[in-house]
This record gives structure tokens, sequence and C-alpha cells, in this order.
């Protein structure tokens, strides 16, 4: 994979909480409404991320045909929606809440409508609030080299004061 991310050489291990969503449960959405993992958000992606081992977390992404830019393949910004959410939920088994400063998606190759997408997200490393993550993503069906993959840099907010202070603004 291409990226002129930079993922610092020092990162500070991250460490999932005790209270984490348990291995192989899916990671409860955030908000019922989001546009990437609410089950209210009616044009929205649904995603539900299995959580993994550690700080990892895994997807699958049907492409349909709502979803699509060029003819036939994936909108590129939905695929960072997607990533973004992905990386987003895989945070949230530290227990807190990190909202996204710096999103790079490398997209490596087409994605076609009507295929199953696979991600693969895990954090790489905390930087005092600063979170580092990364997401991969394959065809489902046939796995083989990575299709595109994503950075992240995260974050983290007190929710409450975020959120109002977000909400409050003219
Ligand atoms: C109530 C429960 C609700 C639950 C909801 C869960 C939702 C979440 C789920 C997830 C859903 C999916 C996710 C979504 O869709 S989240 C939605 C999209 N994201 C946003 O709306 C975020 C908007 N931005 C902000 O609110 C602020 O800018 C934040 C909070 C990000 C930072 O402002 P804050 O004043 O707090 O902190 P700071 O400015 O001192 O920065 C802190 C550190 O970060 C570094 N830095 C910052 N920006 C950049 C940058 N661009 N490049 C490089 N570095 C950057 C900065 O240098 C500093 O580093 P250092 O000097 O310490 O080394």
């Amino acid at each position: 994979m291409k990226t002129t991310f930079v993922v610092p050489d020092d990162l500070e291990p991250a460490r999932r909480a005790d209270d984490a969503t348990a291995v192989g449960d899916v990671i409860p959405p955030h908000n019922k409404r989001c546009f990437g993992c609410g089950p209210d958000a009616m044009q929205g992606l649904h995603l539900q991320a299995i959580a993994g081992e550690g700080l990892t977390a895994t997807a699958v992404l049907e492409v349909e045909r709502r979803f699509a830019g060029g003819p036939g393949v994936i909108h590129g910004g939905i695929l960072a929606s997607a990533f973004d959410e992905m990386m987003g939920l895989t945070n949230m088994l530290m227990g807190t809440i990190a909202v996204t400063a710096v999103l790079d998606v490398d997209y490596a190759a087409p994605i076609q409508v009507g295929t199953s997408l696979r991600m693969d997200a895990r954090v790489l490393g905390l930087r005092g609030r600063k979170v580092y993550s990364e997401v991969v993503a394959y065809d489902a069906a046939t796995p083989g080299d990575p299709l595109a993959g994503g950075h992240g840099l995260f974050v983290v907010v007190d929710p409450v004061d975020h959120f109002t202070r977000a909400n409050a603004r003219p």
C-alpha cells in the first residue's frame, strides 16, 4: 500500500478497556443516527464491526449500487466514510471517545459494486490525546492483495463537552 501518512515510530501502547465489547461481539453503535454505524440512519452504511483480539475489529460492507461513484465502482467518499467509521468504532475498545482529525485513504484498486468488502481495523498506538489507527480492505470473497487502506489520526475528547460545544454553535 502507498501512503504519505506518517505514523510516528515511538507511539505509546494503547490498552483495551476492561469493559470493552467482548471478542466476537458487535461493537454497539455510538449513535443510532450515525451515517456509518447507526441502525436508524436510513441512507447509512449500517456497519457492524465485530470486536477482535486487542484493539482490532472487522466488518463487511456490502457494496450496494447506491454506493456507486464511477460506473460500477464504489464512490471514494463512501469508502472514506466506511474507513473513518471502522477506525472510530475500533478506537472505542479503549473506552475513550476520539474524533477524527486526519483521515488518509489509499485507493489501491477499483472496488466493484455488488462485491463484499472486508475491512480490518486496528489501533496502532497513542501520543498523548492522539490515537493512530489503520484499516485495510479486501475483497471478502477472494482475499488477496488489499484493495484499499486507510490511516487516521484521532483526538480523544470529552464527548459531552465536545458535542455540547459543537451543537451550541450558531
Ligand atoms: C455522549 C456520547 C457520544 C459518543 C459519540 C462518539 C462519536 C465518535 C465516534 C467516531 C465516529 C467516526 C469519527 C468521526 O467521524 S468524528 C467527526 C469528524 N471530526 C470532527 O468533527 C473533529 C473536528 N475537530 C475538532 O473538534 C478539533 O480540531 C479536535 C478535537 C480534533 C482537536 O482539537 P483540540 O482543541 O481538542 O485539540 P488540539 O487542537 O490541541 O489537538 C490535540 C493534538 O492533536 C493534534 N492535531 C489536531 N488536529 C490535527 C491535524 N489536523 N493534523 C495533525 N495533528 C493534529 C494537535 O497538534 C495536538 O497534538 P500535540 O500538540 O498534543 O502533539
